[in-house]
């Protein structure tokens, strides 16, 4: 008998975007989905999880000290065991995000503790995105990690692409590996080589992955397994591997979402090589507005409400983008000058406040790039859960929010910042005007 009331899969995200990435693929293997924003405090309207089957706890836990990670993401595990989900995923990040302290080891291991799992998997695979592993060593494309700009990122610096000496740093158990070759051989021989490192004291396997096909054969081989752990690529075997045990319905109408319509704005806060391409795309075509961070560290209403008229303006006619999006050289000088933390919490403000006032004066339909972004957005919005949708290229779907109150309904598009093609702002909307309708 196939279970119907509650959510199966419960997940944590250590991150915005990265917790709608995962939400998208499970809606894709037809999983009806939903993302919750942060973990909901005791008494807070909880969410309708009545016809879900997947939930995904999206935490900001991604580079906040140990501790704090730990403590967040037992509280969502334990939120999510109370509303019914007996399988546990962990999403990180397709790079692998992390330092030689955390936060990716000492989470799975206070979430292995939780739920009394032994070895889990480790696999940030994503080959739809170019993230593949082979024998431990994880690729951006052609490049080793540490070789793909990864090594330059600001908070966590991805300096080894061995994976299994990466997390063997910031776990207390041992760290094997499960290489391509015996992934080839499909769930049989995964589950065996699984076992065998589990048996000889392992607590943690980095599993390769090239294409799909490895990843569906190993979430077949991990689909009895309390808790997972990867990025969301990892996630598309084992939606078929519970319905072939009953334990999931079929879904043919898994990504369809109420009709939202009205006016569309793209708001862009997200400075990453794709989405510099994707604004200079967007400005050929379309009104575009470019915020200015020193001239809103001068007069933050003023700019502000500036940009909330020129979207007011132009929105009626068609998507309009407003972006802080810069090249790194403008980037670069902007944070000389105010920090670069207070330069992104400044721009990020503006962002919320916008969304709010362009949401206020009618903008129904909303793509926005960044994760960072995206999280002021949603806060600013009061958005407590989306709803996900079909996807608009791997890693980013339509989503439409529930929000406190009896606001009109929003559809949100919620961009990594380095995923989607050059057209992606304006291929959104259409993906939007084509999905099927929920009733
Ligand atoms: N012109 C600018 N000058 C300085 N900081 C900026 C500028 N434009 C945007 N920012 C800040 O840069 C940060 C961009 O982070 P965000 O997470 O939104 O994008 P991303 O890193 O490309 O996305 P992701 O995390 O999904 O890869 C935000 O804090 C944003 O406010
Ligand atoms: O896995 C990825 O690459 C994304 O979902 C992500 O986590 C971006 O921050």
């Amino acid at each position: 008998m196939t279970r119907t009331t509650m959510p199966l899969l419960g997940c944590i995200a250590d991150d915005f975007t990265g917790a709608t990435d995962l939400a998208s693929m499970l809606v894709r293997e037809g999983m009806r989905s939903i993302q919750v924003i942060g973990v909901p405090e005791p008494g807070a309207a909880a969410p309708d999880l009545s016809d879900i089957d997947a939930v995904v706890v999206a935490l900001k836990s991604r580079t906040i000290p140990v501790a704090d990670a730990i403590d967040q993401s037992r509280r969502a595990l334990a939120w999510l065991r109370q509303a019914g989900c007996e399988r546990v995923f962990f999403k990180y990040c397709s790079t692998f995000d992390s330092t030689p302290e955390g936060n990716i080891g000492p989470v799975t291991e206070a979430l292995q503790q939780d739920v009394s799992a032994g070895l889990s998997i480790a696999c940030p695979a994503f080959p739809e995105n170019n993230r593949t592993i082979v024998f431990g060593h994880l690729f951006v494309g052609h490049r080793l990690l540490n070789d793909s700009g990864m090594e330059h990122h600001p908070l966590t610096p991805m300096t080894d692409a061995d994976l299994v000496r990466w997390l063997g740093r910031q776990t207390t158990r041992p760290v094997g590996l499960v290489p391509w070759d015996t992934v080839a051989q499909g769930p049989d021989a995964i589950r065996a080589a699984l076992d065998a490192l589990a048996e000889s004291g392992h607590g943690h396997a980095v599993v390769d992955a090239l294409d799909n096909a490895h990843l569906r054969a190993i979430g077949a081989a991990v689909a009895s397994d309390a808790l997972v752990t990867g990025g969301s690529g990892v996630a598309i075997g084992l939606p078929d591997a519970w319905r072939a045990a009953g334990l999931l319905g079929k879904r043919p109408d898994a990504a369809a979402l109420p009709r939202v319509e009205g006016p569309a704005v793209v708001l862009s806060g997200s400075c990453s090589r794709a989405t510099l391409g994707q604004v200079a795309w967007m400005k050929a075509r379309r009104p575009a507005l470019a915020l200015d961070p020193l001239a809103l560290f001068d007069d933050p209403d003023g700019v502000v409400g500036h940009a909330v008229a020129f979207l007011t303006e132009h929105m009626a006619e068609g998507p309009v983008l407003v972006h802080a999006t810069a090249a790194p050289e403008s980037v670069r000088t902007v944070q000389d000058r105010l920090g670069r933390d207070e330069a992104g919490a400044l721009v990020e403000r503006a962002f919320a406040a916008i969304a709010r006032q362009v949401v206020e004066a009618g903008a129904r339909r909303l793509v926005v790039a960044g994760g960072e972004t995206s999280g002021a957005v949603v806060s600013g919005l009061g958005v407590s859960a989306l709803r996900i949708g079909p996807m608009i290229c791997p890693g980013v779907p339509w989503t439409v929010a529930e929000r406190a109150g009896d606001g009109p309904p929003l559809a949100l598009a919620l961009k990594s910042g380095n995923f989607g093609a050059e057209d992606f702002f304006l291929g959104a909307f259409d993906t939007l005007d084509a999905m099927e309708v929920r009733p």
